[in-house]
């Protein structure tokens, strides 16, 4: 039966006490959840894997499993299945043998051992190769019996640690499908570790993003995309621009100014916000669109990328935050004719409603509809 997980101010330090990479760290895990944990290398993420899969100990805080305590519970009696970036699968094994290794563990009886092997073998599509050892498999495949013979065992938990990085992009992207369905199939609880945030917003009923050891924002992949936490969110999820300005308040009018003097009204900011207030404004590519007032803008660069084109563009005055002059926007192709040239002048008008704003040093969304983690952090 799979379960729900609840991390609970959890503590990870190394060197024996002397260096903390997990500072308290609460997180909630629903019962068949796809779970990722996102973040930049070095971030944690393995760490907070291995203390629930029971490999790492755990400082303080508690893990529990359902109402369950397992803090003190050894990994082999925790009922987990575990798939890793290197397969970790016996070469001197067959397909088959594989797959069946952790049932014979288990002293299954061999009618059940049998019917469970082959059905997991059909759901992974590995059945063709049954008979074979595993270097006569490709990459792909190997990763499929890595992760038949996780779930052969009916863990409580299944947990991947960049289970794909192995891997050519194409199939990457071939074998996120096929995980996805297999887990929505098998419905278990998954915890997944990547530092690829497209993999991350392809396969993921949630996703936490982590930096430092302390989780930034829990959501579902879109609303992280639209509408993240902090400036760390908006820069590590897809690309965004970021720009320094100042509230104005104008009776019950809300507006964002920037610093060439344009302004947009906005209407879904906290109560909070004062006037005069110093801003950090970001922009994604595809949040702007060219009219005829706007911030103006000079096309520095032109990338043609199928259905878009990427344009990077500089203004006038010192604006963005963070890459000097330079600001990228989006042009959809199915949707407009016109082209632009180096050197061509324009102006980008921000869309009001989708745009995120932030603190003046990115750590706090301004944004009423912004979810924030809902469990607090120590
Ligand atoms: N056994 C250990 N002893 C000391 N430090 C460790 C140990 N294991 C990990 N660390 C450190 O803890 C931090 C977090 O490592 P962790 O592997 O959890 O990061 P990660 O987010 O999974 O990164 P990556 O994506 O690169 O795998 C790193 O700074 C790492 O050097």
């Amino acid at each position: 039966m799979s379960v729900a997980i609840q991390v609970n101010k959890v503590v990870k330090k190394y060197d024996n006490g002397k260096m903390t990479i997990i500072p308290g760290l609460s997180v909630d895990i629903k019962n068949g959840e796809f779970f990722t944990l996102l973040g930049p290398s070095g971030c944690g993420k393995t760490t907070l894997l291995r203390m629930i899969a029971g490999f790492n100990s755990i400082e303080e805080g508690e893990i529990l499993f359902d109402d369950q305590v397992i803090n003190d519970i050894p990994a082999h009696k925790r009922n987990i299945g575990m798939v890793f970036q290197n397969y970790a699968i016996f070469p001197h094994l067959t397909v088959q043998q594989n797959v069946e290794y952790g049932l014979k563990l288990r002293k299954l009886p061999k009618a059940e051992l049998q019917k469970r092997t082959e059905t997991i073998m059909k759901v992974v599509q590995i059945d063709p190769y049954k008979e074979r050892l595993p270097e006569k498999l490709s990459g792909g495949q190997q990763q499929r019996v890595a992760l038949a013979r996780a779930i052969v065992i009916r863990p409580s938990v299944l947990l991947m640690d960049e289970p794909l990085s192995n891997l050519d992009a194409k199939l990457r992207i071939d074998m996120r499908t096929a995980i996805r369905d297999i887990q929505r199939d098998v419905g278990i609880t998954t915890v997944y570790v990547t530092h690829d945030q497209e993999e991350a917003l392809a396969i993921s009923d949630r996703i936490a993003v982590m930096k430092e050891g302390v989780i930034q924002q829990v959501g579902k992949p879109r609303e992280i995309y639209t509408r993240p936490a902090n400036k760390f969110v908006a820069s590590f999820i897809g690309h965004s621009n970021f720009f320094k300005g100042t509230i104005k308040l104008n009776g019950n009018e809300k507006r964002i100014m920037f610093k060439d003097g344009y302004s947009i009204p906005i209407h879904n900011l906290v109560d909070d916000v004062t006037d005069g207030m110093n801003i950090m404004i970001a922009i994604r590519p595809e949040q702007f669109s060219v009219a005829p007032s706007g911030l103006e803008a000079i096309i520095s660069k032109s990338t043609f990328l199928g259905q878009y084109i990427n344009y990077q563009v500089t203004f006038r005055d010192n604006m963005t935050v963070d890459a000097g002059l330079s600001c990228e926007f989006v042009q959809d192709l199915s949707q407009m004719g016109n082209f632009y040239e180096l050197k061509d002048r324009l102006h980008l008008a921000p869309k009001s409603e989708q745009i995120n704003v932030f603190t003046e040093d990115g750590e706090r969304s301004l944004i009423k509809e912004v979810r924030k983690h809902e469990k607090v952090q120590v």
